[in-house]
């Protein structure tokens, strides 16, 4: 398996792309949240939109669901050029479904082809909020809730034995000691401002965490100041904690 950043900024990221991953493997690609950077994020790569099928939703911040119209439109578009009936799937926690459909419905309710409802952009895959698992061509992935606005629903995800994402989060040490030991990494929100912000992990919190936790980090959702190679580089050798970088791979046995 391959996980690529395809953004690894905050919600105001300059040229960092908000923070996204692609997932491959099997000939099967999934999206860890759509914000809109990502369209040209997946052209730098060599992909078009329509040629990422799967989608899951972490929650429901507009920058990570802000290209949802774009990509529903555009495979709706393409599907329509070539003469292909199959739709993206939407992996999303059921429990988001309904303030997902609120946030984009202005958008995609109304067309010159009639009132239209998610289900006709999408295969939606409800994944239950009681039991949040789900497979996708032989990788079970858990859908692991994270603290990160209070009463706020989002989630993280575990992709055992590769990776967890942690989605918007807080540090929560015992839930990432819990993962450490069945993950390679550990991808995990890191806003690097310097102030206090109360909905996304310091630094300071990140480097209070168990060692063998700490050797799994990579940092990501960081603001604008470590847009360049350089500046993420300065602050490696000086924290000892990498920054994913747009478009970066990092590649699963
Ligand atoms: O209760 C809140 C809600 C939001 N915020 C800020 O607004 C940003 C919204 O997008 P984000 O989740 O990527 O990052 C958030 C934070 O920087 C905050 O500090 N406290």
């Amino acid at each position: 398996m391959n996980l690529t950043f395809l953004g690894t900024g905050d919600f105001y990221p300059r040229s960092l792309g908000h923070n996204s991953a692609l997932l491959e493997w099997n000939d099967t690609r999934l999206m860890i949240d759509c914000p809109a950077s990502n369209a040209s994020a997946l052209e730098r790569l060599g992909l078009g939109l329509h040629e990422v099928t799967n989608m899951f939703v972490t929650h429901l911040h507009e920058d990570h669901i802000n290209g949802i119209q774009q990509f529903a439109y555009w495979h709706e578009i393409h599907r329509r050029m070539h003469g292909n009936d199959a739709k993206p799937s939407l992996y999303i926690v059921s429990d988001l479904i309904g303030d997902l459909w609120s946030s984009v419905r202005s958008g995609l309710s109304l067309t010159t082809g009639g009132v239209r409802e998610l289900e006709h952009y999408f295969e939606l895959r409800l994944i239950d909020s009681e039991d949040p698992v789900f497979e996708l061509s032989g990788v079970r992935f858990e859908c692991v809730r994270t603290r990160h606005v209070p009463s706020m629903v989002s989630y993280g995800l575990w992709a055992k034995p590769y990776f967890h994402f942690s989605g918007d989060a807080l540090a929560d040490s015992d839930l990432l000691g819990r993962i450490e030991p069945a993950v390679e990494r550990i991808f995990h929100d890191c806003h690097l401002w310097d102030l206090t912000i109360a909905s996304h992990a310091s630094l300071a919190d990140l480097r209070s965490l168990p060692e063998p936790v700490r050797r799994k980090l990579v940092l990501m959702h960081y603001n604008y100041n470590y847009e360049t190679a350089e500046s993420r580089e300065a602050f490696e050798r000086r924290e000892g904690l990498p920054l994913a970088a747009p478009l970066q791979s990092f590649a699963f046995a």
